[in-house]
């Protein structure tokens, strides 16, 4: 979304200096995300150093992960971009660290990949990210580090406290109720491993109808591979009238199955995942909303939608379709 930590071109012409990227040409705030203080830099290029060609990167201030959480993030890009997945990798500086420190937060520099989001996705745009998705989980299991959600139920339960008091009953009545379910909810016999956990259709750039790019890793934890299935069909396939739309859906699912086959475990757990995934986002939208961070550039997003989803997933639970 924003802009919570400003940064001047004579700050990061500062910074700069640590890199052989050569000297900055231009530096952008981005309005979009909702998380860090993001901005695209274009330098002059050094053609000496290890990037010879790249002059256009995107710089990420991290407002809530505090540095020995991000290696678990930054490490999973460069791992996942190794094994040709179009994640975009961290740049390392003179010293070979992708970390650093600006204006008192941990700071990195990313490849600036190429394309756009797509707001109005089609069948084989869905078709594609599900076959994706699937290609990111395989190679993910071999990705040796692990970290646990941060928004996991004990996350659940704190910010459904948080955010009560902005809800009328009914919805207060549904919020109590999901908590409770997915505390309790047997999640033993499913598989596990790096996902990315927000991949909605705002991190995934497309050239044409051919993905360019996977961004935003900053949520990726080690869960339940359906749960990651789930966070990004609730907002790939989604219809207007909060019930999925039925070609994308299946196109998504299909891709997917066809390179990680789902498991019986996970076919009976579909719609306490969707509902899982629903929640997760209503609750962070209700306390962005509601109990915002002070920002330069803010843009909350509407919490209302995930509500509901949500309502919908429990008044009617989908099988899954494959
Ligand atoms: N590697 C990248 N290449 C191109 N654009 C990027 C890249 N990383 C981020 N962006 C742009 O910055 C925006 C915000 O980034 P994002 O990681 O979603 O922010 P946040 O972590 O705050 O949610 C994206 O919507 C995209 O336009
Ligand atoms: N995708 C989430 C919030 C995180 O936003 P992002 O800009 O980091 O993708 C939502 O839509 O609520």
């Amino acid at each position: 979304m924003s802009v919570f930590t400003p940064v001047s071109e004579a700050e990061l012409s500062d910074w700069l200096r640590a890199y052989t990227l050569g000297p900055l040409r231009e530096l952008k705030g981005i309005l979009a995300g909702i998380d860090n203080s993001n901005f695209f830099v274009t330098t002059e290029g050094d053609r000496s150093g290890n990037w010879p060609d790249q002059t256009r990167f995107v710089l990420t201030l991290f407002e809530n992960l505090k540095a020995e959480q991000l290696p678990y993030n930054l490490e999973l890009m460069e791992f996942l971009s190794q094994q040709g997945l179009p994640s975009p990798a961290p740049i390392r500086d003179r010293n070979g660290q992708y970390l650093g420190e600006l204006n008192g937060k941990p700071a990195a520099l990313v490849v600036r990949l190429e394309g756009d989001w797509t707001e109005r996705p089609n069948v084989a745009q869905c078709a594609q990210v599900g076959g994706l998705l699937a290609r990111m989980h395989l190679a993910g299991q071999a990705y040796p580090q692990q970290r646990e959600n941060t928004h996991g139920n004990a996350w659940r339960i704190r910010t459904a406290i948080a955010v009560s008091r902005f809800l009328t009953p009914a919805e207060q009545g549904l919020m109590e109720n999901e908590v409770a379910l997915q505390a309790t909810f047997d999640r033993s016999e499913l598989p596990t491993g790096a996902i990315h956990a927000d991949l909605f259709r705002d991190n995934i750039l497309f050239v044409g109808d051919t993905v360019s790019g996977v961004i935003d890793f900053y949520f990726a934890c080690t869960d339940l591979l359906l749960y990651d299935v789930a966070i990004t069909v609730n907002d790939w396939c989604m219809g207007h009238d909060y019930r999925f739309d039925t070609a994308r859906l299946q196109a998504f699912l299909q891709h997917y199955h066809a390179t990680r086959p789902f498991t019986a475990a996970e076919a009976e757990a579909w719609p306490m995942m969707l509902r899982a995934a629903a929640l997760r986002f209503w609750l962070s939208r209700l306390y962005d909303y509601f109990l915002p961070r002070p920002a330069e550039m803010n843009q909350p997003k509407d919490p209302r939608h995930f509500h509901r989803i949500l309502a919908q997933h429990v008044r009617e639970t989908p099988p899954l379709p494959v």
